[in-house]
């Protein structure tokens, strides 16, 4: 069964996300796809709802972000979109201020994954914007950082507002950070590239999963394994290793444990319903081969 994908949009606070979501659904619904979008915002209200077609399955999530204290939430709505749809693309706006590593890990859990696929996260950013960064909160210079840092895509606009030094200035600085930088796009253009190759693919071809910038395996378990070789593999694992996830059952314990292991530290907790022996791991540039070949070492 083909999986729907799942193409996170980040970017500052008023970067053009709302934009570029308008844009990109115009270009799909003309294609005949179906589509979904789940649109976050910090505040009560969402003012950016109104303005998505009405032929696009819309879940808001207010008042929170997804990346934090909205996380079970974006499960429970992803879930509940592909129960009641077949859907070939959902679409996350996630809040000026999310967090890009939180928000694909609340957007791959053990059960999302089995009928979605992340397709890749796609940035917009405000060229003077990153020029004045250092006027920001030092938490915010790093959350710009690391929109700019773990996306697929990066859409720089206003470029035009710098002169040619800053520019320049800006440029260099975000190229050395992530190549895929993308300037002077105008929205048709974007879209035209976009549509040319959805011909090939059925998604928006950022690009192939396989070498997206944080990678997303799933682990799937048949037996129980030994605890100790899962901690050893854990404590061993490499930095790049982000977040692991699942459900898990060790040898010689019938219990069926949610295990969620993130900066080098991990937590087990009873779940009581019966569920898949599913692990996601998530991480960046990580060697699927290599992990699932120690995974399958640990029974
Ligand atoms: N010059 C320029 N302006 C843009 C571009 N994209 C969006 N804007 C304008 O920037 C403003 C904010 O755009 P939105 O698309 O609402 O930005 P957003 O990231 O969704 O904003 P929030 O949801 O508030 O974080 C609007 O006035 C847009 O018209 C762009 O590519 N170039």
């Amino acid at each position: 069964m083909k999986k729907t994908d799942i193409i996170i949009l980040t970017g500052f606070l008023g970067s053009g996300k709302t934009t570029l979501l308008k844009q990109l659904l115009a270009n799909d619904l003309e294609q005949g796809k179906k589509i979904a979008v789940v649109m976050n915002e910090i505040g009560k209200i969402s003012i950016d709802s109104n303005e998505i077609q009405e032929d696009v399955r819309l879940k808001e999530l207010l008042n929170g972000c997804v990346c934090c204290s909205m996380k079970d939430q974006l499960e429970i709505q992803l879930l509940s979109l592909i129960q009641q749809n077949e859907l070939d693309i959902i679409y996350i706006e996630t809040t000026g201020v999310a967090n890009t590593i939180d928000v694909i890990d609340a957007c791959t859990s053990s059960l999302t994954v089995e009928k979605m696929l992340l397709s890749g996260v796609i940035t917009t950013l405000d060229a003077s914007r990153w020029f004045s960064k250092d006027t920001l909160s030092p938490a915010y210079r790093l959350l710009l950082h690391q929109q700019v840092m773990y996306s697929d895509i990066v859409l720089l606009n206003r470029l035009n507002q710098l002169n040619t030094a800053q520019g320049e200035l800006v440029l260099k600085e975000l190229k050395s950070i992530n190549p895929k930088i993308i300037t002077e796009y105008s929205i048709d253009a974007l879209v035209s590239n976009i549509s040319h190759q959805s011909k090939q693919s059925s998604s928006i071809p950022i690009s192939a999963s396989s070498s997206l910038k944080i990678k997303t395996i799933v682990y799937e378990m048949t037996k129980p394994i030994s605890k100790q070789k899962f901690e050893h593999f854990l404590r061993n694992a490499p930095s790049s290793l982000l977040r692991l996830k699942g459900y898990i059952q060790f040898t010689k314990d019938p219990t069926l444990y949610n295990v969620q292991y993130a900066n080098g530290f991990v937590t087990y907790e009873k779940e009581l319903m019966k569920l898949p022996m599913r692990l996601v791991l998530i991480g960046e540039n990580i060697d699927e081969t290599e992990l699932v070949s120690e995974l399958d070492q640990l029974s």
